[in-house]
């Protein structure tokens, strides 16, 4: 008896968070290295349509960079990333779109239909989304070409929104194309900021494989709970801040900026990471503020 009281305790904890995000759009990016284990990958997605039953709005904008790394090592071409963006060639951004539009976006849409929600999957093509341009890398004065590689040159979001209004779960993967149907290979992460910016979004948050910004990788107790845009500058001038966590951060404050509310990286490979973020008072991971 005490057990099934305890667990309408555990209900009741989370009704002030139902209560405060009923309604609010919170975008959640979807880091392909969080993907990886099936398990955690079906409790992750079930939690989305948990949300949605609970009357937020999610919105999920995916990546899939180690199923990308997959296809390539399978067809013999070289894995290769300079500031988090994949060095992309005319095949490797057919490959990419084959990849993140078809089976991973795919997979994800189908969960959660599985699990009883709504999804649709988009593309930045789909109703010109993401409109994209070549994104060129500046390193030590130099313009560095890296092929396909685009960055955001607009969003058009009505198509989210409409979706939104409809019920539906929007699934998004971050491939879009130029004026002339060029194809661009965008990092999601910079998608997710773009999207949770044009959404005005209540949260947006980042599910990835580390507990948050860490002061040492190695160490889980340097996980920053609260971080400024000042202090994340100085972390990444001490190169403390690196790599794959350049482009969140770069995104994070993109987000900010244009309005989006709390934004929060957690880590995806902690079992139901994202309602323990989003109903509980303490939270998991970093939230990062102006
Ligand atoms: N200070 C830091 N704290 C935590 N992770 C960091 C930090 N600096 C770099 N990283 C790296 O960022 C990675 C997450 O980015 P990435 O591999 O691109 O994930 P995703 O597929 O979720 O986008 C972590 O696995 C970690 O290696
Ligand atoms: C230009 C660029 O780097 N695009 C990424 C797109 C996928 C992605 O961002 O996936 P994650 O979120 O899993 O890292 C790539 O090719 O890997």
């Amino acid at each position: 008896m005490e057990k099934i009281i305890e667990k309408a305790n555990i209900l009741l904890e989370a009704m002030p968070y139902i209560k405060e995000f009923s309604g609010k759009t919170i975008v959640i990016k979807y880091g392909g290295s969080a993907m990886t284990d099936e398990k955690l990958k079906q409790d992750f997605i079930r939690d989305i349509v948990l949300m949605k039953y609970v009357g937020m709005n999610p919105v999920v904008v995916h990546g899939g960079g180690p199923a990308i790394n997959e296809i390539l090592k399978k067809v013999n071409k070289k894995v290769e990333f300079i500031e988090g963006n994949r060095v992309t060639d005319i095949e490797t951004v057919e490959l990419v779109e084959m990849v993140l539009a078809g089976k991973v976006n795919k997979d994800i849409v189908a969960i959660i239909n599985k699990n009883g929600g709504k999804a649709i999957g988009l593309s930045g093509k789909d109703s010109n989304l993401i409109l994209a341009e070549k994104k060129y890398i500046e390193k030590n004065g130099e313009k560095i070409d890296i092929g396909y590689v685009g960055k955001v040159k607009k969003i058009n979001i009505d198509i989210v929104n409409t979706l939104i209004e409809k019920g539906y779960i929007p699934v998004v993967c971050p491939v879009g194309s130029d004026e002339e149907g060029t194809t661009y290979n965008i990092n999601a992460d910079y998608v997710a900021g773009e999207v949770a910016g044009a959404l005005k979004a209540d949260k947006f948050i980042f599910v990835t494989d580390v507990m948050g910004i860490m002061r040492d990788i190695d160490d889980k107790g340097s996980l920053i709970n609260k971080v400024t845009e000042e202090e994340v500058e100085k972390l990444i001038n001490n190169k403390i801040i690196v790599g794959g966590m350049l482009p969140k951060i770069s995104a994070c404050l993109n987000a900010l900026d244009k309005g989006a509310g709390k934004v929060h990286i957690i880590n995806g490979k902690i079992e139901h990471s994202l309602l323990l973020e989003i109903f509980t008072k303490e939270g998991i991971g970093t939230m990062i503020v102006k």
